[in-house]
């Protein structure tokens, strides 16, 4: 029964003012108890998630109800009884019993449902094993192996003794046709058995799909040579097989048990064996396990094969189910999915539909804001929906809207699991409508409840769906029009429409120091007005009454409403504060950035590997890259692409050495790279150069004075700083006598290039392609080669540094798959998976799309969240791929708290700072990073920084 603090949904005048547990997400890590035998990998799976586990092979009852306090979660095999009073026991913390093989009898289901406690188990993971076993203790059976063992071991020879029986044209009945009972039908069948069987949720033409006859009970009774069971133990199951149905068998039916004890009566059984009427019986399952002396006498009877519950135990189910087991549970802890429940279709449903989620929010909150608001007990509820989105998804809506009418009602924690069944116990539904009239959003929800005041009702929406950040809104409250973000603390109100009532207000929450949020008005022809106003802290009732007695107010009500974007977690019942939504790749770093979607290493081609690269299938190789990189990338015909050693520096410091020295040089520099750059030139080469820096990190250089006249090495996008060349380079001269370098390691294939203004150019393949590192690409313009052909370098050029052959001439022969170096063939393979990608996804254009769209991504969150801000000030020179974040209020040492905290939980590795920038984050958003993984990141930044800066 449920604790109940209130008398539920029948408080006149409740006016609110609850506290929401918003569980601190701690980074502490999840703590998972195993208390039976387990293969090992279920401990070496949860830890690697970074789980603490507790692992034992058994644990005495007493023990385990006050053991289960601290953990989160509870795996079991058939050997633990998770009893109602482990489950209270546990309630609270422990979120999810996993079972580790298929049978949840020895868990009290029920009474973890009503605690809100996932009950999961994996099925298929031990049904080869049981039914191998099945279909062995049937041949024993049928030919005595165990007593023939037996006798010949005492050193006796009975040949006659033990003449067995054929199964090939012997009928086989099977109860239960699920994954184990068809199995075993399969083998029988190859075996030359009939096999007829009998599953409630089966029909005949399913059944005779697999071959079975599908037959009521009594056929199966009547007709079988062999019966074996393969059903759950349930209220229907228990002493399936006792006296008055062993009755209706043939004589000399041979009967086996591989799935529950209790399906079969046991000393019906043993009377049966007696009698003779059953000629055998296979036991691997007991009604009490290990069984009692009392059933000695039916393990010992001469006809009876027992086994010790070893169905699921092969060395290949064990390890399947216990790697099922935890992965699970991972999953649902880090919400990436929720597979094997057996107490919430709704959570299931959840999961498969995640595109609801801001709906789900938006249902829990519209019902938490009418049980809040209304003025005595519900009479009848109904929730009708509006759009194609939310058609055939009310039972979702309506789950949701129940945990929100719930929650500010009963004292234990509400989730999807045990709302449905809580209502229930109250006797509250809700009726379901979908309306087909065409609505001004869309997409909307409605729920109308009829209380003592009369018909009370709110509708909702959800704004900027697939392209800004979705945000649930009410739209309208008692047939009247407003605009509400549902969060926080909110005051309502119903009054004449007359003026200085809002003043009014205004000023009674402004005396009691209470900040208002936002307001919003909503007014009907009638003359009468509606507000709801939400405010900073929550409302105490005697300021309720305060306001209820101003003049020509008819209601006032409060209410408290979860912080958005935190609460569909608490779906799941697991953190409230956490996001739902995970990146679904959480490799942010800038170098090597993250792979494209779907990247498998095991599907590049091989072939070339060990052969060498002047093979001419090797120089092909490389010519491929090469030629597909300057298609790709739109590179001039003219223009001469090559693979150079040693990453970006390397050909970078390549082009320094080989095409500089003889004009000065203006170096534009923005970061940590570029300043490089501008070193090398002064400290290394000893160049006369004009200096285009800037002061701090995020700024973009004066570059007015660049001249036409001087060479320009610069950097495209500065990694660290997040600042890049504003679109088309304008400070480059069309018509200039000098000639351009340009490091765009972290701007090609994410940023459309000038190629006229780009002399030379540089990049490496591990930045937007995803690719390996080590390699670079150098890519040169006519005029650079002629610098190469005209001049000579006037410092000493270092073999893998150097562009021209040994009269001084360009050495061209880099540019035809000629590489200075030996190149690693399977970072050329793939690199050119890389390639191939973009080409499928739609080449250049579709990867700067990509890029911008991350990148607007972080801008819609920049908008949201105060605190957060680009390093990068300027719109017209902030990157799109390395993006660089301050987070406002925050030490160095928290900003670093923050990055670990998002890599512990596996939301968002290597997105701190460079280390000579300003503390902060810098994402990478280029093309190979998805969007939607942008987005759910945000939210998980916005979490952390709660927990970190703001706790
Ligand atoms: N001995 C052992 O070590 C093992 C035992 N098992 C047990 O074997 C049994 C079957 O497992 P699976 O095939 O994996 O489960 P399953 O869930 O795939 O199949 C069970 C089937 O029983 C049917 N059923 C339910 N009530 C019935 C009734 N009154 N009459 C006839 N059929 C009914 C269901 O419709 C379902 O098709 C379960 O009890 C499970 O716990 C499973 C694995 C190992
Ligand atoms: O999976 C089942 O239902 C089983 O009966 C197997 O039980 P076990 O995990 O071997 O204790």
């Amino acid at each position: 029964m449920l604790r109940l603090t209130r008398t539920v949904l029948g408080l006149p005048g409740f006016t609110g003012g609850f506290s929401f547990s918003s569980a601190a997400a701690l980074a502490a890590a999840r703590k998972v108890l195993i208390s039976d035998p387990i293969d090992p990998i279920c401990v070496s799976t949860f830890e690697s998630a970074g789980f603490e586990v507790d692992a034992r092979d058994k644990v005495p009852a007493d023990e385990l109800v006050e053991l289960i306090k601290s953990y989160d979660a509870l795996v079991v095999r058939s050997g633990t009884q998770v009893t109602s009073e482990v489950l209270a026991a546990g309630a609270g913390k422990l979120r999810v019993v996993g079972r580790a093989g298929t049978g949840v009898d020895n868990i009290d289901v029920d009474a973890a449902t009503a605690s809100g406690i996932m009950v999961m188990n994996t099925p298929g993971g031990n049904t080869t094993s049981a039914a191998e076993l099945t279909v062995s203790l049937l041949m024993a059976l049928s030919r005595d192996i165990p007593n023939a063992t037996t006798s010949l071991k005492s050193g006796k020879w009975e040949r006659k003794k033990y003449m067995g029986t054929e199964l090939e044209g012997k009928t086989l009945g099977l109860v239960g046709l699920g994954q184990i009972g068809r199995r075993v039908a399969a083998i029988c069948r190859a075996m030359g058995m009939r096999t007829i069987g009998y599953d409630p949720l089966m029909s005949a033409d399913a059944a005779a799909a697999e071959a079975i006859e599908a037959v009521d009970l009594d056929a199966v009774w009547a007709e079988a040579d062999f019966i074996s069971l393969h059903t759950p133990l349930t209220a229907e199951t228990r002493s399936l097989v006792d006296a008055n149905t062993l009755s209706k068998c043939k004589p000399g039916v041979r009967i086996v048990n591989c799935a529950r004890g209790g399906i079969v009566d046991e000393a019906a059984l043993l009377d049966a064996l007696n009698s003779g009427h059953v000629a055998g019986a296979a036991l691997d399952v007991y009604e009490s396990e290990p069984p009692p002396e009392a059933i000695k006498p039916l393990l010992e009877h001469e006809r009876c094969i027992c086994t010790p519950h070893l169905g699921a135990s092969t060395e290949e189910a064990q390890h399947k189910v216990a790697h099922d087991i935890a992965s699970q549970i991972v999953d649902v802890f880090e919400d990436r999915a929720v597979r094997g429940v057996v107490n919430s279709r709704i959570l299931a449903e959840l999961m498969q539909h995640k595109d609801l989620l801001p709906f789900v929010e938006l249902a829990e909150r519209m019902g938490s804001l009418l049980i809040q608001l209304r003025a005595d007990k519900l009479k009848s509820v109904t929730l009708s929906t509006r759009g194609d989105l939310l058609k055939g998804k009310s039972s979702l809506l309506k789950a949701a809207a129940l945990k929100g009418m719930l929650t500010p009602m009963v004292e234990e924690p509400v989730n999807f699991i045990n709302a449905p069944s809580m209502a229930t116990e109250f006797g509250l539904s809700i009726n379901e409508l979908f309306e087909n009239k065409p609505t001004m959003h869309g997409n909307e929800l409605t729920i109308t409840f009829e209380g003592a005041d009369g018909m009370r009702s709110v509708s909702g929406t959800v704004t900027g769906r697939g392209t800004a950040a979705p945000q649930p809104r009410i739209v309208n409250l008692d047939q009247f029009a407003i605009d509400l973000l549902p969060q926080g603390n909110v005051l309502y109100f119903r009054n004449d429409d007359k003026p200085g009532v809002i003043g009014a207000i205004t000023s009674l929450l402004g005396t009691a120091n209470i900040n208002v949020g936002s307001f919003a008005l909503g007014r009907s022809p009638s003359g009468a007005a509606v507000g709801v106003v939400s405010v900073d802290s929550s409302i105490p009732d005697e300021l309720i009454d305060s306001i209820a007695g101003l003049d020509g107010m008819i209601a006032v009500r409060s209410a408290k409403l979860p912080a958005l974007s935190s609460s569909v977690g608490g779906a799941l019942g697991l953190d409230e504060s956490k996001p739902v939504i995970r990146p679904n790749n959480p490799k942010f770093g800038s170098g090597p950035c993250s792979k494209r979607p779907g990247y498998d290493v095991a599907e590049l081609p091989t072939g070339i590997l060990g052969r060498s690269h002047r093979s001419s299938e090797g120089l092909a190789l490389l010519n491929e890259l090469t030629n597909e990189s300057k298609r790709i990338l739109s590179v001039p015909d003219e223009y001469h692409v090559g693979v150079m050693p040693g990453s970006d520096t390397g050909a970078f410091e390549a082009a320094m050495w080989n095409l500089l020295g003889s004009r000065p040089v203006d170096i534009v520099h923005f970061e940590s790279f570029g300043t490089g750059w501008y070193k090398d030139a002064v400290q290394q080469l000893k160049l006369d150069v004009r200096n285009f820096g800037v002061d701090a990190y995020g700024e973009f250089p004066d570059v007015s004075g660049v001249s036409p006249a001087h060479d320009l090495v610069f950097t495209y996008n500065g990694t660290t700083s997040g600042v890049r060349v504003p679109d088309g380079a304008p400070f480059i001269a069309d018509n200039r006598e000098g000639i351009t370098l340009c490091d765009a390691t972290s701007a090609v294939f994410a940023m459309d290039m000038p190629w006229d203004k780009l002399d030379c150019t540089t990049y490496s393949w591990q930045k937007a392609l995803g690719g390996e590192a080590a390699h670079g690409t150098m890519i040169l313009s006519p005029a650079a080669v002629e610098r190469l052909n005209t001049t000579t370098a006037s410092w000493p050029v270092p073999k893998v540094f150097n562009l021209r052959k040994g009269d001084g001439s360009a050495n061209l022969d880099i540019f035809k798959g000629k590489v200075i170096n030996t190149p690693s063939l399977l970072a050329v393979e793939d690199c050119l998976d890389a390639l191939r990608w973009a080409d499928s996804i739609g080449g250049l254009p579709a990867m700067i799309a990509n890029s911008q769209a991350n990148l607007r991504a972080v801008e819609r969150a920049v908008d949201r969240f105060p605190w957060l801000s680009f390093l990068a000030k300027d719109a017209a020179t902030r990157s799109s791929t390395s993006v660089c974040l301050e987070l406002e209020g925050a030490t160095p040492e928290q900003v670093k708290a923050v990055v670990a905290l998002l890599a512990s939980e596996r939301v968002a590795y290597d997105i701190g700072a460079y280390r000579d920038a300003p503390p902060g984050l810098r994402i990478w958003c280029g093309a190979t990073v998805e969007t939607a993984d942008v987005e759910a990141l945000m939210d998980w930044v916005a979490w952390a920084y709660d927990e970190v800066v703001r706790k």
